[in-house]
């Protein structure tokens, strides 16, 4: 009893210090507030005093001084989370956040009787603050002085002797956690030895219950993941990482870091690419919890093309097919040939002609005819057959080929009037040619017609066009077989948009060449058709405003580029990554046991050419910070089966809770099935505090949504693609068979949805499993 209370009054007293400390903080912090507002009200005072420069100055410290106390008060529950504890250094040089870099000790900062001083006291935080002499407050945790804070180990310890979280609550120290980092020393602090208290502030973090968005990690990131945060930004910087490891939660505080290093270079200039919606709302907050709110565009890769944000799943084989590189073949041919529009069946009739007064034709014009220097001139489909086909000889975009088109066409008409030997005078035949030219290219029949028979096409109007199963099947030949021509066809004449279209949309994009941004209508000027000033004279300037906000929007490349988990990412879906990371530097995140497509050597192809032949560094992280080992044991026997010989991550944390499992027997239906997984979510509700994920095969997904709508908004019901990336307090796995059975790469995705939970799983064996008496599914059995 005696010795707990000891220990009670040191941990106090220990409490009592770190408050001292913030409250130390918060008075600098509204000093400087106060200094600000001084300096806001003196300058409102005295008007012009000052050259504008100087007041704008002097804005911006009131800003910025406003922004972090807002801050404090509102964002950061624990703004200041850590502090360690130093021996001297080798030598005496400070760095500009004011703390001494030396990495590694003096040489006689360790007396030979294993005592040694503190010679050094950093606390870390969210933000770095500097007192009004300039020593630190509080060290940002992104700045190299804070590093040791994360990578300090007893194995390789550096200058670190004691480290220690600090939990807050507002302006409130609530507990200490304490780390040895040399526990053989005997180290004082201003001449007392140095109290330990407790241990195990990561697994405090990691017990913790999941709400519907994830936490920053700052206060207990750990040494192989700083590693990867802190990775220079050259070139390529590449992750593998098993379920739970942190990838996610690297990846994004990768982002601030390095905005934290290179403002200048990466302010608006990250992009982060997600797999689904779910998973960018689930990490949206992150950022702006680390201080960084609106400079990092985080997309799903539904949404990389602006305008489309696509959340529908194609039926694998349809999937297979769309993400599939053969694609690029197939799209290269329908941009081309989408310029011809097949002539209606009906009505029967003649040819469809322009410049006659003919009802409106909706086919590709087969003759176009036009009158100049009082002539008829005309050209048969063979002579447009000629010109299209000498124009699309090159790889230029389709688009961008119109003006070539055009001036083709005038050479053929011109050569049909007779007109081009008139003058053996070079600069009389340049005239009469120009005249020509004008006459004819202003002419309402020829304008038409190259509106016709060479369209601007949009990318939308391609994929349209692919729906008919005729044109596509021509332009697939040899590339996809009829099942496939047929499959794909009928995907596209959904309107809805599919996650895996918006990658062919982007491709497209490229081969069409960027169409005009749509006009405001106004006067034809025939002049736009020679020179395509058209996008160059807005009917109204732009403010400032807008064009920041229209080059935001329209943005297409970044300096620095984030996939997370990457290994889903198909074919067509790297190249549209790529585009947007040309110049770029990038992280790399995955796990290519959890691969949901189909084959993943061809993905890693597409891969290795988006990111061209930059060099890479490797990292891997091996700790499941997720799974308790209950639950990532289960999932190891399903990965067993899905790549043989791969590793699991090592599980950090156990609940002696084993996974529950509840058969549904095939003959007692559906609503047997619904019933069992509604009680047992219910069930799961009971035990755990935060959230509870029912994950099923993606055809279910409608019907389990509906079985769970009473059970409230802890409870999501997932199809097994959408899981990727999120956790839960719990989940529900539902007919493991059905979900390993959707896809060639079913069993990796089945390994996705069982690697959830942070605290309890239930599998419900349903159709197709077949559990043994036990209840467990012939899947998760050794
Ligand atoms: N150092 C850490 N301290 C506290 N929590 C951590 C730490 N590292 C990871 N976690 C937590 O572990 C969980 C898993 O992390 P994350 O989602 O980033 O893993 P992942 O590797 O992306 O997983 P998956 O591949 O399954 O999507 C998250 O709740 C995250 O906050």
């Amino acid at each position: 009893m005696a010795a707990q209370e000891a220990v009670d009054t040191v941990r106090d007293r220990e409490i009592g210090v770190e408050q001292e400390h913030l409250d130390q903080v918060y008075r600098r912090l509204e000093e400087k507030i106060h200094e600000a507002e001084f300096l806001m009200n003196d300058a409102a005072q005295r008007g012009q005093v000052g050259t504008p420069g100087a007041l704008a100055e002097r804005d911006a410290q009131v800003f910025r001084a406003g922004i972090h106390l807002n801050r404090l008060n509102n964002e950061f529950e624990d703004f200041l989370f850590g502090r360690i504890d130093l021996l001297y250094g080798k030598d005496g040089k400070k760095g500009p956040d004011g703390a001494y870099t030396s990495v590694e000790p003096a040489e006689d900062a360790v007396r030979p009787d294993n005592t040694a001083d503190i010679g050094e006291t950093l606390h870390i935080g969210r933000i770095g603050v500097l007192d009004s002499d300039y020593s630190p407050l509080v060290i940002d945790w992104r700045a190299p002085a804070a590093a040791p804070f994360y990578r300090s180990t007893p194995v390789d310890p550096g200058r670190v002797v004691r480290r220690r979280v600090i939990r807050s609550k507002g302006r409130r120290v609530l507990g200490v956690e304490d780390d040895l980092m040399r526990p053989e020393l005997r180290a004082t602090l201003d001449g007392r030895e140095l109290p330990v208290i407790g241990d195990g502030a990561l697994m405090a973090a990691l017990g913790q219950a999941r709400s519907h968005t994830m936490r920053d990690i700052v206060s207990s990131i750990q040494a192989e993941q700083d590693l990867v945060i802190r990775a220079p930004a050259a070139s390529v910087t590449y992750v593998e990482g098993g379920p739970g490891t942190g990838k996610t939660a690297v990846a994004l505080h990768r982002a601030a870091y390095l905005l934290y290093q290179d403002r200048r270079r990466y302010a608006g200039g990250i992009l982060i690419v997600s797999p689904t919606p779910l998973l960018v709302s689930y990490t949206e907050g992150v950022l702006p919890s680390l201080g960084e709110e609106g400079q990092v565009a985080i997309r799903a890769v539904g949404s990389l093309v602006d305008g489309c944000e696509a959340t529908a799943y194609d039926e694998p084989a349809v999937a297979r097919v769309k993400g599939s590189s053969r694609m690029v073949h197939v799209l290269r041919k329908a941009a081309r040939g989408a310029l011809e529009t097949p002539a209606p069946r009906q009505p029967a009739g003649d040819q469809l002609e322009f410049g006659e007064e003919a009802p409106a034709p909706t086919g590709t014009p087969t003759r176009l005819r036009v009158v100049a220097f009082g002539r008829r001139i005309e050209l048969e489909a063979d002579d447009l057959r000629r010109i299209r086909h000498n124009v699309l000889g090159g790889t230029a975009p389709v688009n961008l080929l119109r003006p070539r088109a055009r001036r083709l066409l005038l050479d053929a008409l011109y050569a049909k009037s007779g007109s081009a030997g008139r003058h053996s005078d070079p600069e009389l035949a340049a005239e009469l040619r120009s005249s020509f030219d004008e006459d004819v290219s202003t002419e309402d029949s020829f304008l038409g017609f190259l509106d016709a028979w060479w369209p601007e096409l949009t990318p939308r109007q391609v994929l349209d066009a692919m729906a008919d199963e005729r044109r596509l099947g021509r332009w697939a030949r040899r590339i996809l077989n009829p099942g496939e021509v047929r499959r794909l066809a009928r995907s596209l004449r959904r309107r809805e948009l599919s996650v895996h279209d918006v990658a062919l949309l982007d491709e497209l994009h490229t081969l069409l060449g960027a169409p005009a941004r749509p006009r405001k209508k106004r006067e034809y000027d025939p002049l736009d058709q020679l020179s395509g000033l058209e996008e160059l004279m807005p009917v109204r300037e732009e403010t400032q405003r807008e064009r920041a906000e229209r080059l935001a929007a329209e943005r297409t490349e970044y300096a620095h580029v984030i996939v997370d988990e990457a290994q889903d990412l198909t074919p067509m879906q790297w190249r549209m990554v790529g585009r947007r990371g040309r110049h770029a530097t990038w992280t790399v995140v995955g796990d290519p046991a959890q691969s949901s497509w189909s084959d993943p050597d061809e993905a890693a192809e597409a891969r290795d050419e988006a990111l061209g032949s930059r060099p890479r560094r490797r990292f891997e992280l091996t700790v499941n910070y997720r799974n308790p080992a209950e639950i990532a044991e289960l999932a190891a026997k399903v990965l067993a089966l899905a790549m043989p010989g791969k590793e699991s991550p090592r599980a950090v944390r156990s609940t002696g809770v084993e996974p529950r499992f509840v058969p549904v027997p095939e003959k007692s239906g559906q609503a047997a099935l619904a019933e069992t997984v509604r009680s047992e979510a219910a069930l799961l509700l009971e035990r755990v505090e935060g959230t509870v994920g029912v994950v099923v095969a993606m055809n279910r997904r409608a019907e389990a949504a509906r079985w769970l709508a009473e059970l409230g908004d802890r409870v999501v019901a997932l199809g097994s693609l959408e899981a990727k990336g999120l956790e839960y307090d719990a989940t529900v796995v539902v007919s493991p068979a059905e979900i390993a059975d959707e896809s060639p790469a079913g069993l990796r995705v089945l390994y996705v949805a069982l690697t959830r939970a942070t605290q309890q799983l239930t599998v419900v064996a349903g159709p197709g499993d077949m559990p043994d008496e036990a209840g467990v599914p012939d899947l998760l059995r050794d």
